[in-house]
């Protein structure tokens, strides 16, 4: 699946994109930003990439070539993104923003552009609204841990008091979602004053300032290498004389020849040791986050395996069959359902190599109107119950599909048994 914008992976660049010019390697961070309809994120995006183009760390992008976001898909959906890239001192960014709410929310649920941090904005003139507790609470279910605040339209506002109770409701809302709302860094400025160069101070003054939260307060994501090891079994094999070998490619983390390892999924968990390693037929010691390896596991046969259980360094992961999820379902115009479901609704869930049946129940603790149902486009929040045990974790992405065609996809947001 092509990512615009997020060919930059995880490491660092060591050129720019003109292939020209040597950029010093930074570390690599995605970020958004997101918040209420009109609240500025399109204006903030433009104003970052203006003040960072002073000291060369971006190249200007204006308004209209920013909210000109092209299409892309992301398993069957389709989602207006633009993806902006600039640099700091200290780091290198690509930004995600969208043109419209139905795309954060896809964006979010989909890890379309997985950000690692946000710029949540909101207008001093309206104060906090609906989606920007939407975002904020969709910004915590998928894992996003590390938000700044950015206050904008201060230039609209002549009420110090009045800014002064955005930034505290801000910071309580932020309190009440599970993020660190006393500490969070929170910028009182104007965009629009910083992409049209006049009032410095509401101005690009507190773009710099912005962007200096942003480096100091989101971290650095851990990188796939630096986790610990799992590989998705695609493929089990025995060879003759030498035993049996499970294929996939490496998730994350390293492994090498002779390390204990843990089959998980399906039952419970074992551990056996990992005999030899094989890429393109030759054999290796060791493995690494993006490889396509063979694994020769020893003392296990044939059957003792199977495509959708995971090897994993011991005790790094779980089997589980019940848990929460954020579901975005697809509509009918991108392929999706042209019904609604109800509760009990049975899917495939596609999930790592897993493909698995799932029951799918209005969440226990709410209260749930009679003739609930869920409508295509719908993004909710449901019970899962899989037929059996797989590894899972809070923030795997999944899809669901139904009769061959992908009808949703989603997002652990926590596991319950
Ligand atoms: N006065 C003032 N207006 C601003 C400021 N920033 C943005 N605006 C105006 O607010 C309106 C909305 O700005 P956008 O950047 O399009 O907002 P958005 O959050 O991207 O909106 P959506 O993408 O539609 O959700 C525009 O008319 C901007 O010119 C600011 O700092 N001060
Ligand atoms: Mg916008």
């Amino acid at each position: 699946m092509a990512r615009p914008g997020l060919a930059l992976s995880q490491t660092s660049r060591r050129y720019a994109s003109d292939g020209s010019k040597y950029i010093r390697a930074k570390p690599h961070v995605n970020i958004g930003t997101i918040g209420h309809v009109d609240h500025g994120k399109t204006t903030l995006t433009a104003a970052i990439t203006k003040t960072l183009a002073l000291s060369g760390g971006a190249k200007f992008k204006d308004y209209a070539e920013i909210d000109r976001a092209p299409e892309e898909r992301a398993r069957g959906i389709t989602i207006s993104t633009a993806h902006v890239e600039y640099e700091t001192e200290a780091r290198h960014y690509a930004h995600v923003d969208c043109p419209g709410h139905a795309d954060y929310i896809k964006n979010m649920i989909t890890g379309a552009a997985q950000m690692d941090g946000a710029i949540i904005v909101v207008s001093a003139t309206d104060g906090q609204m609906p989606q920007t507790r939407e975002h904020l609470l969709l910004a915590r279910q998928v894992g996003v841990e590390h938000l700044v605040v950015f206050v904008n339209k201060c230039d609209a506002v002549d009420d110090p008091e009045m800014l002064e109770l955005v930034e505290m409701e801000m910071r309580e809302l932020l309190n009440e979602y599970g993020f660190q709302g006393d500490d969070v860094p929170v910028i009182l400025g104007s965009a629009l004053c910083a992409l049209e160069g006049r009032n410095t101070e509401v101005g690009e003054d507190k773009i710099v300032e912005l962007m200096k939260a942003v480096d100091s307060f989101i971290p650095t994501p851990k990188r796939d290498l630096d986790k610990p090891f799992l590989m998705p079994i695609e493929d089990v094999f025995s060879i003759s004389g030498r035993g049996t070998v499970a294929t996939g490619r490496v998730e994350r983390g390293t492994i090498t020849k002779g390390s204990e390892i843990e089959i998980v999924g399906m039952g419970a968990p074992s551990k056996t040791t990992l005999t030899g390693i094989e890429m393109f037929h030759k054999e290796l010691d060791r493995g690494e986050a993006g490889d396509n390896m063979g694994a020769l596991l020893r003392g296990l046969k044939r059957d003792e395996l199977r495509r959708g259980q995971v090897l994993a360094a011991p005790g790094s992961i779980h089997s589980h069959k019940r848990f929460m999820a954020q579901l975005y379902i697809l509509s009918k115009d991108e392929g999706g359902r042209h019904t609604p479901f109800v509760n009990n609704y049975k899917p495939q869930m596609f999930v790592r190599t897993s493909d698995i049946t799932v029951k799918l129940t209005w969440p226990e603790q709410e209260a749930i109107e009679e003739g609930r149902m869920v409508m295509p486009g719908e993004n909710v929040l449901l019970q899962g119950e899989l037929v059996h045990d797989i590894a899972l974790e809070k923030g795997l992405r999944f899809t669901i599909r139904e009769g061959g065609k992908t009808v949703g996809t989603g997002v652990v947001t926590e596991i319950l048994e």
